[in-house]
């Protein structure tokens, strides 16, 4: 492309000289040879818009097959490996059970018969493979799921035969242990192939949380612990504070006072000193919607997971959970958005507990993962916990409505009453009998969990003495735990009273007060949540993440993808691009009177403009999926630096597109290259500009900054000159920069007569020929410092 802009460019320059005496573009001139000169230039315009338009429509239609292609391959690869692992499986189950008829020979005819049912069952082997096979025998199967020894897995092949052949073993170690019963589990728990995680044990006293400002406790003298290697539901009426209380247990309370202490593993340290080995499944399933399911669980595995882990350990991981989440039909689709459909909302669910899986946290803590799902799906789901708990996870989630089955798979239950208040927190196994002993049965065919919501909703009237509000003082005699003060008049069975609101009441209520209070309260929060962003707290976690240099390579390659998959987008901000050059290059007359300078003044403020509201996306789109990974402990640095480094790409392209047209019909003075230079240094600083737009405001917001700035700028920049306030304003604007480095490569361009034009016209601007360099430079340190500022501004406004 650039060659046939330069070739055109010489070509008309060429026709040009020969029939002009002026060094005026040659369209103006009569003493051009306009027909032959204007015949070569159509062509080679119309071969120029033909291919941009060619390139085009290939990136429109075929960026998602280069991705689909590769995932074909990759997925060939994996069956192979999934085949094969169950294969070798097939054989070692076979050879075990003839060398129990050696040793047995009461058991040999059984072992024989089973031999000859295998072989019928496999007739489809290939003889390369019964040839394998009958090398097996000699030696017996190889041993699936090791690595090779003295050999690392390097291909992507020898990873997946390691990882199946390892879950194929786990599998039939499960089948064995019998689906997870009782004895199962305690055989399971025995087994020393399965790898125990560092523990965390997080027990928490007297926990009361209230909302700054409002003085409203939302959890009150909460006691109690959670423990590793078990699975704890916390359930409540709507509004209970469940949510506040996981919220309080991750350490993510913003605007609250806590009292009250959380230990963990026995020390009053920070939960967020274990933030690298702790997963927080949110309620809202923040996952990436334009990757596929796998690409979603890989990137949390590779930038979460130990940097010293091999990859194959890391494929194993995140095949194990696609496996137990039940997501292999649909691992290579993509997660899906609002605007295109993907995978069910179960599935996304799903996913959106499986991202916080693969980092093998030691505590997991879920808010509502089963909501939405079906019975079936959210089995499959507590099954897949049951699991992570064998391993020692610390396992806490809020849960609507189980089932039976399901109320049955949990450890402990945490019931919250209305008002945060603990109403029983122990081993589930224990709940109807602390129940029925202060006189709340459980009617026949009515599942426990609702029934005793019911009752804490207030929907059934218990039917005995006690009162709803009773039933957290009840749980603290029946524990020796303090009572508060303004509930002690519950133990002898008296009704409550608001007293506590009776006194907020009796403060000052004027307007103005209330105003200062809440001016107050906010900022308080404000600085909560700025030094929560900027506690550098101590690790205790004991695991090295990769640096942030690695991650940044992950980054990128998942941002390639992302934009791979929307470059459809992209072809159309590129069209727009190349139509807005030829418009504004037809309409923009050349003027030598004023250097061009109105033609420039249109570039200026339709360049900034498209490219800003393009650069947006790279920012506003996923910012929910930003917080999330890093409040996860994922490096903020490298997710900004992969998307800077990646729109550097557009940075290059764009001002080509818009000078392949604009240069063909404005015809200007300046070469191709001045005027590529100046757009290339005015696209990198309005790309800072927007990120800034894009992280401190909401979309539509950003979008109306975007569009607002360069036309408000551009005005102030043109203003009168005389004007000292203004040329001092005018100096802080990028199109007092951009438009004076336009201007100076047209006007370098002069020569002859037309010098005292230039001069002229100039000194009426107050340019000076040797600031061109000058202008590029402002304009590439705007851009560094908005690039810093929404830096700055990205970690410091980040929610939790
Ligand atoms: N930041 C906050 N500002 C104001 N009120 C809050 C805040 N956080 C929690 N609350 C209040 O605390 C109470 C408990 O909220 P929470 O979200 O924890 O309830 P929940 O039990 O999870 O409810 P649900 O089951 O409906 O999700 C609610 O009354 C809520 O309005």
């Amino acid at each position: 492309m650039i060659y046939l802009i330069k070739h055109f460019h010489v070509l008309s320059r060429h026709y040009c000289r020969q029939g002009s005496t002026s060094q005026k573009p040659c369209f103006k001139l009569a003493t051009c040879n306009p027909n032959t000169a204007n015949q070569n230039i159509h062509a080679y315009g119309a071969i120029l818009i033909a291919s941009l338009s060619l390139l085009m429509i290939m990136i429109y239609n075929c960026s998602d097959q280069v991705l689909a292609t590769r995932e074909k391959r990759q997925a060939k690869s994996r069956e192979a490996a999934a085949r094969h692992a169950k294969e070798t499986t097939h054989a070692r189950e076979r050879w075990k059970t003839a060398r129990d008829a050696a040793k047995n020979p009461k058991m040999g005819l059984t072992a024989q018969l089973s031999q000859t049912f295998s072989r019928m069952t496999s007739k489809k082997e290939t003889p390369a493979k019964a040839s394998g096979k009958s090398k097996e025998k000699k030696k017996g199967p190889s041993k699936i799921g090791q690595a090779p020894k003295g050999k690392q897995l390097h291909t992507q092949s020898q990873i997946f035969k390691y990882a199946y052949g390892q879950i194929e073993k786990e599998k039939a170690m499960e089948q064995n242990n019998q689906n997870l019963t009782f004895s199962g589990v305690i055989s399971m728990a025995q087994d020393t192939e399965i790898k125990s995680r560092p523990v965390i044990e997080v027990a928490f006293k007297d926990l009361t949380l209230t909302l700054k400002g409002k003085h409203k406790q939302i959890l009150r003298s909460v006691s109690g612990k959670i423990m590793p290697g078990r699975v704890s539901a916390v359930m409540g009426p709507s509004g209970a504070g469940k949510t506040t209380f996981l919220s309080a247990l991750a350490g993510k309370t913003t605007g609250c006072t806590r009292t009250g202490l959380i230990l963990i593993n026995g020390r009053n340290e920070s939960i967020n000193t274990y933030k690298k080995i702790t997963g927080f499944v949110p309620q809202d399933d923040v996952v990436h919607g334009n990757l596929t399911v796998e690409e979603n669980l890989r990137f949390s595995a590779r930038c979460r997971l130990s940097a010293y882990m091999p990859k194959a350990e890391k494929v194993l991981i995140i095949e194990r959970v696609i496996e137990s989440l039940g997501l292999q039909h649909v691992r290579d689709s993509l997660v899906g958005t609002v605007e295109k459909r993907g995978i069910s909302g179960g599935q996304r669910k799903r996913v959106n507990v499986g991202v916080e899986m693969v980092m093998e946290p030691s505590l997991l803590i879920l808010d509502e993962p089963t909501t939405g799902l079906d019975s079936a799906s959210s089995q499959l789901l507590l099954r897949a916990l049951r699991r992570e708990a064998l391993e020692g996870v610390n396992i806490c989630m809020v849960v609507h409505q189980p089932s039976y089955t399901m109320y049955k798979m949990f450890d402990d239950m945490i019931l919250l009453a209305k008002g945060g208040l603990t109403a029983y927190h122990g081993s589930v196994k224990k709940i109807e009998e602390y129940f029925a002993g202060i006189g709340i049965m459980v009617p026949d065919r009515v599942n426990p969990p609702d029934h005793y919501i019911d009752v804490l909703e207030g929907i059934v009237k218990p039917n005995s003495d006690i009162t709803i509000e009773q039933l957290p003082v009840r749980w603290m005699l029946h524990n020796g735990y303090p009572v508060p003060h303004d509930m002690l008049k519950l133990c002898d069975g008296l009704p409550s009273s608001s007293g506590s609101a009776g006194q907020g009441d009796s403060t000052d209520n004027s307007f103005s007060n209330d105003l200062w209070q809440d001016v107050k309260t906010n900022v308080e929060i404000q600085k909560d949540q700025l030094q929560d962003n900027y506690s550098n707290s101590q690790d205790n976690s004991n695991r090295v993440t990769p640096t942030v240099g690695r991650q940044y390579r992950y980054f990128m390659g998942r941002i390639g993808k992302q934009r791979l998959r929307e470059a459809r987008l992209q072809a159309l901000d590129l069209l727009i691009l190349l139509v807005a050059g030829a418009c504004l290059g037809t309409l923009a007359k050349v003027n030598d009177e004023t250097i061009s300078s109105l033609g420039y003044t249109y570039t200026i403020i339709a360049v900034s403009l498209l490219c800003k509201i393009s650069a947006l996306r790279s920012f506003s789109v996923d910012k929910l999926q930003y917080w999330r990974e890093s409040a996860a402990g994922i490096s903020s640095l490298a997710h900004f630096m992969a998307k800077d480094t990646m729109d550097h790409l557009n940075t290059i392209i764009k001002p080509l597109v818009y000078l392949s047209m604009f240069y063909f019909f404005n015809n200007p003075r300046s070469s191709f290259e001045d005027n590529y230079i100046v757009l290339v240094c005015l696209v990198y600083c309005v790309t800072g500009m927007a990120y800034v737009f894009a992280i401190l405001y909401s979309a539509s917001a950003a979008q109306l900054m975007s569009v607002l700035v360069p036309v408000v700028l551009t005005l102030i920049a043109n203003q009168d000159r005389d004007s000292i306030v203004l040329k001092y304003l005018g100096s802080f604007c990028y199109p007092k920069w951009t438009l004076e480095a336009f201007v100076l490569s047209n006007a370098q361009r002069y020569s002859g007569v037309w010098v005292v034009t230039r001069c002229s016209s100039l000194s009426q601007y107050g340019y000076d020929l040797s600031d061109w360099v000058l202008c590029l430079i402002v304009l590439v340190l705007m851009g560094v410092i908005c690039r810093f500022i929404a830096y700055f501004c990205m970690v410091t406004f980040k929610k939790q």
